[in-house]
Parts: C-alpha cells; sequence; structure tokens
C-alpha cells in the first residue's frame, strides 16, 4: 500500500488530503503538524478550517485511510510521498524584507526529511514557493542523505477558499513539475497515478520543475491582476458616472476575456495573492528584472489604493470625521463561506477608521471576536506563521466590540460598511436597519451586494463601489 504523509494541516494541507484519501481508498494518507491543537481539531468534530462539504469528506475517510497525528517523524519515515505544505510567509526581517518568502518552515521540514529518512522518498512541494526553491531542497536533501535518494517534485495547489471541495473534486489542471531525468520522469508517473483516480488524464499537466514552480506564481499574479484592473476602472467609473457593474459585463462578454473575476470591491485579500506577487516581484528584482518587478508591483499598489480610497469615501461623506461615531461593519472575513481573515481588506478598513476615532461594531457569522482583536492587533505578515509563533493575547482595541447579530451591529450606528460578500447580507431587513440608525443614515457597500436604489427608497445615503454617485458624495475628493 503507498503511504502518504503530509507535513503541514492547514487551508490547503488538511482539505487536499482528505480528499485524496477519500479518491484512493487504496492509499493511506497521514497529515502531521507541530500545532498540537489543530491536530486535536482535525481528529474532533468541529474541525479548525470552515470549508463547505469538508465535514464530510473527513467523516467518510478519517480512521479508514485519513489520519491526522502529531508524529511527524514516525509518519515522515513510513511515507513514501511526502507532501510539504507549510507556511511560506514573507520575510519580515533581513535581506528580502517586505517581498521574498520566508523558507524557514520549509527548511525545517527537509532538514527533518533528511534526519528520520531510511528509505527513498519523493517529496512534493505543495506549498507555494519561489521559482528554484527544489533545487535548495535537493541540495539540503541531498547532503544529509546517507545513501537515500530523493525525488523533488512541484505540485502546486490551485484550490480557492469557499470552494476547496468542489475544486479538489473537479480541478480545471493538476500540475506535476519534475526533473527530466528517467528518476525524475518515474517520480512524476507516480504522483500522476495518485490524481489519475479522480482526474481526467488530459487535466494533468507535467512540465519541468521550475514552470511548475513559476506557474503558481504567474496564475496568483494573473488572478489579482484582473481584480485590481477592474477595481482601477471602478474609480473612474465613480467619476465619470459609468456603471463598473455593466462595464465588466460588457468587457467579460468579449470571449478572450472572459466573464469570471471581474468583481470590483474594496480590495481583494486572503492569504495568498498580496504574498505570492511580493515573491515575483522579489525574484524579478533578484534577476535584474526592475521593469517588471515594477509592472507586477502596481498591482499591489491599485490593491492598496482601493482600501484607503474605500475609507476616504467613508469619512469624508460623514462630514470628514467619524470620531466618536458607531460604524458597523458587516463582514470581516476576506470572502464569503470562509472563516479565514488572513490579509482581510477588513483589517485595513477598520484600521483606517480606527485612524480617525471611529468606534466599530463587526459583525461576521464565521468569525469569532478572538481573532478580530488579533487581526486588528498584529503587525503585518505575522499572521503567516505557525500559530504557537505568533504573538500571544494581544491587547483587545477597546474601539472595537463584536457581535453575532447584523442587527445588533448596526444599531444606533451612523454608517454601514459592507466588507465581505455574505449571501445573508443580500436579505437583511434594511428598513428595520434604517429604523434603528443615527440620521442621516449611511451604507457604503464594498462588495456591491445591496441595491443602492432600493436602499435610497428607504433613506439610506448609498455609496457601491465603481456605481454612479449618490447626490450627497458627488462633490466630496476622492483622491486619496
Ligand atoms: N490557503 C490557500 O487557499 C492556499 C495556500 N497555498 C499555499 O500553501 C501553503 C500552506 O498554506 P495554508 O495551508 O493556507 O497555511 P496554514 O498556515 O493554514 O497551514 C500551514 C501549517 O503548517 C504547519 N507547519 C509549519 N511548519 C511546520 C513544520 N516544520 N512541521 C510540521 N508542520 C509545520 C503549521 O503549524 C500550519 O498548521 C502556503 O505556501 C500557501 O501559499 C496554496 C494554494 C491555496
Ligand atoms: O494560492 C492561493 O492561496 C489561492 O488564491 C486564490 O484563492 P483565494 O485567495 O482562496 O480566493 P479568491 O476567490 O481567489 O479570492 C481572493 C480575493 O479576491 C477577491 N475577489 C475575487 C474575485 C473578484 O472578482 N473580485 C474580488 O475582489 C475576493 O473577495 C478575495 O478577497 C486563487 O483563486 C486560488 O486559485 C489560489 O490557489
Amino acid at each position: 500500500m503507498v503511504k502518504i504523509c503530509c507535513i503541514g494541516a492547514g487551508y490547503v494541507g488538511g482539505p487536499t488530503m482528505a480528499v485524496i484519501a477519500l479518491k484512493c481508498p487504496a492509499i493511506d494518507v497521514v497529515v502531521v503538524d507541530i500545532s498540537v491543537a489543530r491536530i486535536a481539531a482535525w481528529n474532533s468534530d468541529q474541525l479548525p478550517i470552515y470549508e463547505p462539504g469538508l465535514d464530510d469528506v473527513v467523516k467518510q475517510c478519517r480512521g479508514r485511510n485519513l489520519f491526522f497525528s502529531t508524529d511527524i517523524e514516525k509518519h515522515v519515515h513510513e511515507a513514501d510521498i511526502i507532501f510539504v505544505s507549510v507556511n511560506t510567509p514573507t520575510k519580515t526581517r533581513g535581506l528580502g524584507a517586505g517581498k521574498a518568502a520566508d523558507l524557514t518552515y520549509w527548511e525545517s521540514a527537509a532538514r527533518m526529511i533528511a534526519d528520520v529518512a531510511k528509505s527513498d522518498k519523493i517529496v512534493v512541494e505543495k506549498s507555494t514557493v519561489p521559482v528554484k526553491t527544489a533545487e535548495a531542497i535537493e541540495k539540503i536533501l541531498t547532503h544529509n542523505s546517507k545513501g537515500i535518494r530523493y525525488q523533488i517534485l512541484s505540485n502546486p495547489e490551485f484550490l480557492a477558499e469557499g470552494t476547496a471541495i468542489q475544486d479538489l473534486f473537479n480541478p480545471d489542471r493538476v500540475l506535476i513539475g519534475g526533473r527530466e531525468t528517467p528518476e525524475g520522469r518515474k517520480a512524476v508517473q507516480a504522483l500522476k497515478q495518485v490524481y489519475a483516480n479522480w482526474v481526467p488524464e488530459d487535466r494533468i499537466l507535467t512540465t519541468n520543475l521550475w514552470s511548475a514552480e513559476l506557474s503558481k506564481l504567474a496564475a496568483n499574479a494573473f488572478l489579482a491582476q484582473r481584480i485590481s484592473s477592474v477595481n482601477a476602472i471602478s474609480a473612474l467609473c465613480e467619476a465619470t458616472g459609468a456603471n463598473v457593474a455593466e462595464v465588466a459585463y460588457a468587457v467579460g462578454k468579449d470571449s478572450r476575456i472572459g466573464p469570471k473575476f471581474l468583481n470590483a470591491s474594496v480590495g481583494f485579500g486572503g492569504s495568498c495573492f498580496q504574498k505570492d506577487i511580493l515573491n515575483l516581484v522579489y525574484i524579478c528584482e533578484c534577476n535584474g528584472l526592475p521593469e517588471v518587478a515594477n509592472y507586477w508591483k502596481q498591482v499591489i499598489k491599485i490593491n492598496d489604493y482601493q482600501k484607503s480610497r474605500f475609507v476616504n469615501r467613508v469619512v469624508s461623506s460623514m462630514f470628514n470625521t467619524v470620531a466618536g461615531k458607531k460604524i458597523a461593519v458587516l463582514g470581516f472575513a476576506f470572502k464569503k463561506d470562509t472563516g479565514d481573515t488572513r490579509e482581510t481588506p477588513a483589517i485595513d478598513v477598520c484600521k483606517g477608521l480606527l485612524g480617525d476615532k471611529a468606534k466599530i461594531s463587526i459583525y461576521d457569522p464565521q468569525v469569532t471576536e478572538d481573532q478580530i482583536q488579533r487581526d486588528l492587533a498584529m503587525n503585518k505578515f505575522d499572521w503567516d506563521h505557525p500559530v504557537h509563533l505568533q504573538p500571544m493575547s494581544p491587547t483587545a482595541v477597546k474601539a472595537v466590540s463584536v457581535t453575532w447579530d447584523a442587527y445588533e451591529a448596526t444599531k444606533g450606528a451612523h454608517g454601514v460598511c459592507i466588507l465581505t460578500e455574505w449571501d445573508e447580507f443580500r436579505k437583511l431587513d434594511y428598513a428595520k436597519i434604517y429604523q434603528s440608525m443615527q440620521k442621516p443614515a449611511f451604507i457604503f457597500d464594498g462588495r456591491n451586494v445591496v441595491d443602492p436604489e432600493e436602499l435610497r427608497e428607504i433613506g439610506f445615503i448609498v455609496y457601491s463601489i465603481g456605481k454612479p454617485l449618490d447626490p450627497w458624495l458627488k462633490d466630496m475628493p476622492a483622491v486619496v
């Protein structure tokens, strides 16, 4: 029986291995992690991450051919194929700080593999890593090999949170990069056979190692670039009276462009887009390509611009000050159907409003108060480290309260900011909310989930990203 071990039981390692176990009953899959709490949660009824359909998959195979353990060395020792799906945060100190990927966790995983392995192994890069990382990993493993042979494969993950199970069941493609040697090709075939249990052969792409590593960074950069493109256009829509939803629809109807990923928003968030683009920028700089680096940097600059533009809209429409005013924030997760808050635009928007001394009341159906307080207190990039290395119990931000009900959050508020596109925000009783708010009552829709005309009829002053401006906002500067 083939044995797989995955190092890293996070958003990628957990769901990916659960689906492999489900689709390949003949393979034993063990997911290991240094976090005792995380492994305990994977072994309980309350999984550590919220992902539609995940509970069901885990229930079907946990204890059968899917296991979660903290006994890392034992399972690495026993495995034929080792996936490494650990954090690859942005470096915060030293060479490349603020841009380069921090490969500390990856390197320590590789050294541990070299220490405990007693038989040949296929080591699979599942984490997103800088192009050429496989070469470094290969060096660490072979310099400590004790005669054991390793094959390194790059098998980047393309799942999106909130649709992870769907994406894993039916991926657009699975990408496997390996060495172009007989041993390398054999290893690629071995991994291909795993995926071939459920993925059609024509969707399993095989390439050289560097193409696979770079394709992952490039794919995320292209996706983020589409959002920054439509967000840049949203600012121009507000200035001209065009409607970004109509423009995006018309643009996306061109089959060469396509309709997906053209929703204007308060900005993209999530653990990877910014990190991976910064990583790409750094690699370009290191390869003497400053023009290419600057091109991609602009995607992040527009994203930052979009977030501060939103905060400015809020503050300037409310008589240029939100000091002491209650502002309700609906949605804190970086997108709907996840409890994940990593790099969520809500953090920057809340920090911007707090900077203007607002009192914030937050409601998100999946995010806890503890998480929100940690996010608002944490330094940039600190979140992307294993939990036990993150700052402990930061002091709570006093001007922030967290409720478990949208009506409670909005009661007595001067303004409402919608920052995540949860479906339930489309169906709220806005007339009831209006009644309970201070007047004039404002709604700032950072996700275009509400119908501005309907809300204006109720009495709200409405700002929707990229939509024709409310007369109230017309003469106010949009400049950051
Ligand atoms: N979150 C996402 O949707 C996607 C993430 N990725 C990439 O996958 C990688 C992992 O991301 P996530 O799963 O989101 O991160 P995560 O932070 O949820 O999980 C990583 C896990 O690795 C563990 N870990 C770190 N060092 C370890 C070590 N030496 N031994 C054992 N366990 C260790 C941590 O405790 C943590 O539980 C990153 O490189 C990310 O860029 C790729 C595609 C999608
Ligand atoms: O490498 C990764 O981590 C993953 O990053 C993204 O997945 P994810 O971040 O989970 O979620 P997305 O659906 O891509 O959304 C990212 C952000 O962009 C925003 N977004 C998305 C689409 C859109 O049209 N407009 C928009 O503002 C979302 O609200 C969210 O804040 C990619 O879609 C995945 O393919 C990739 O594997």
